[in-house]
């Protein structure tokens, strides 16, 4: 690896369970590159469904003492964590752009993001209040009281290889859950050097537990199937959160699902035009354009659309495509050559039924094979794959519309319903389309809305459950009705 820690012990082959750091059973390995130049970055630890089991028991092992903590001490853990990870910004970053190959200032920038969810829930924490409820009967009295679920299963992406991890186990362990995580197998260094800063922290053994695999179908099977687990929580794409909420129906589990995304950028004719090129650019182009919530259809106003074309693509045009850590890039390499393969597929499919390139459109001659350019495409309709597929990618389709009602309905027609954007200057016009949109989230005159103070979900085939905010910590408690009588 040719880039330097100033904590190595951050650099994890093993995955950790109850504690230890455990390699496979098998004694297999899989390598970990770097999606910018295929360079090995270091062989892990390849588990599978029997140690899976054996952190699902350590899990339950360690939940009841984790839930018997007061939530001040449970509160206090987690801020130590946090700070850890903090004071491990640069290292946790360089991990990150290694493995995901994201811009190394935007890597650091989900580092932070990433810590605000331990930060956000170490508060709320505290905050767990059950009810007293005015009675119904004389010699009764009502209460209710929220306790943790239990143990907690989280499997995640690799686009946010951190604040997609924090995001689950900030409030499982806050509500007194214990949690093994499945991670990414493109992208298992960033959660295990998070184990590696929990037990820094003093969090015990089995409480946060990482099983790291290529077999993505038999560590799932076992945390859909096993009953110790009592709620999934998975991010990933709509096919695989599909197959795991069949998976959990077999024992009832609780499930949080964060899935697909296909979020329009609707752009009014009222709108200040500079503030949605920066809003497009902000929203589209973050992480090579591989995120969830990345403006995925950008709909123009007939009477502005080519302005705005020509504003956004000399915007794009100042972008520096290449590794993450250059000086200066702001577009780093997609996962690996399938994401390639499926923009080509896109972007192809648009020009060839009429859409043009007004910047880039191909994969990166300069920067190499597994870099795409930074693309504006005009002349898109909804009959192109592009408008009903997810991109995935740094290409910023744009679709012409006349009004506001047929800008709704493109807007809407999806079976997604993540996050979504408009910018508009007119009250009314907000407040009508705000209400209209079907979507999670709705980003108005702003391209860039996650934070944790906000609840991130989506409707539809975007998932169910919300992440951060107040109603984070929801999905991994239980509401409990004490009834206690004999009161006469
Ligand atoms: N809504 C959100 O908050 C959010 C956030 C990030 C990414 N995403 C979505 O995730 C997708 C990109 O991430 P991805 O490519 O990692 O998604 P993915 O669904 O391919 O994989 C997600 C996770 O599921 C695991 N997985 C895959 N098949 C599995 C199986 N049969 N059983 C158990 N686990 C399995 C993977 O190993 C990975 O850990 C995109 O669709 C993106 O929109 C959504
Ligand atoms: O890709 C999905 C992430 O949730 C995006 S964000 O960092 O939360 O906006």
């Amino acid at each position: 690896m040719n880039v330097t820690l100033s904590q190595p012990a951050l650099l994890k082959s093993h995955s950790y369970i109850g504690g230890e750091w455990l390699s496979a059973t098998s004694g297999q390995t899989f390598a970990i590159t770097n999606p910018a130049n295929g360079e090995h970055i270091i062989d892990v630890a390849d588990l599978g469904a029997e140690e899976t089991t054996l952190a699902v028991e350590a899990a339950e092992k360690a939940q009841k003492p984790w839930q018997a903590l007061t939530a001040k001490e449970r509160a206090t853990l987690l801020r130590r964590w946090n700070q850890l990870i903090l004071e491990n910004q640069d290292d946790l970053a360089k991990l990150m752009t290694l493995e995901q190959g994201k811009p190394f200032a935007e890597a650091k920038g989900e580092v932070a993001y990433g810590a605000s969810f331990i930060d956000w829930f170490a508060d709320e924490a505290r905050r767990l209040y059950g009810d007293v409820i005015p009675t119904f009967a004389s010699d009764r009295r009502v209460l209710t009281i929220k306790q943790g679920i239990g143990v907690v299963a989280a499997i995640t992406p690799w686009n946010f290889p951190i604040a997609m991890i924090t995001r689950k186990a900030g409030p499982a362990l806050a509500a007194g859950c214990t949690i093994v995580i499945k991670p990414s197998d493109e992208t298992p260094l960033c959660a295990l050097a998070l184990a590696e800063l929990a037990h820094q922290a003093g969090i015990p053994a089995g409480v946060l537990n990482v099983v790291v695999g290529k077999n993505a179908k038999d560590i799932g099977g076992v945390l859909t199937a096993n009953p110790i687990v009592r709620k999934l929580s998975f991010t990933g794409s709509t096919p695989v959160g599909k197959l795991l909420l069949s998976q959990c129906a077999q024992t009832v589990k609780r499930t949080s699902m964060e899935l697909g995304g296909n979020a329009p950028f609707i752009v009014f004719d009222d709108a200040d035009l500079d503030a949605a090129v920066e809003g497009a650019i902000n929203s589209k182009y973050r992480n090579a354009g591989q995120t969830c919530v990345c403006a995925n259809r950008i709909l123009v106003q007939e009477g502005i659309y080519d302005a705005f074309a020509e504003k956004l693509a000399q915007r794009v045009s100042s972008f520096k495509t290449g590794d993450g850590f250059g000086e200066g890039v702001n577009i780093g390499p997609l996962i690996n050559p399938a994401a390639i393969s499926k923009v080509e597929q896109l972007v192809e499919n648009a020009l060839s039924n009429g859409a043009k390139a007004l910047i880039g459109g191909s994969v990166s001659q300069e920067a190499g094979a597994q870099f795409f350019e930074p693309t504006v495409l005009t002349g898109v309709t909804e009959e192109m794959d592009i408008f009903s597929n997810e991109i995935f990618g740094p290409v910023a389709p744009l679709f012409k519309f006349k009004s506001e009602e047929e800008a709704v309905a493109m807007a809407n027609n999806t079976p997604f319903g993540l996050a979504s954007y408009f910018y508009s200057q007119n009250l009314g016009r907000i407040w009508r389309v705000s209400e209209a949109l079907e979507y999670g989230m709705v980003g108005i005159n702003e391209g860039l809305i996650s934070s944790e103070v906000a609840p991130f979900g989506g409707v539809k085939e975007s998932g169910s459950g919300r992440e951060g905010s107040k109603y984070g910590i929801d999905e991994y408690v239980e509401t409990k009705y004490l009834c206690m009588g004999g009161l006469a």
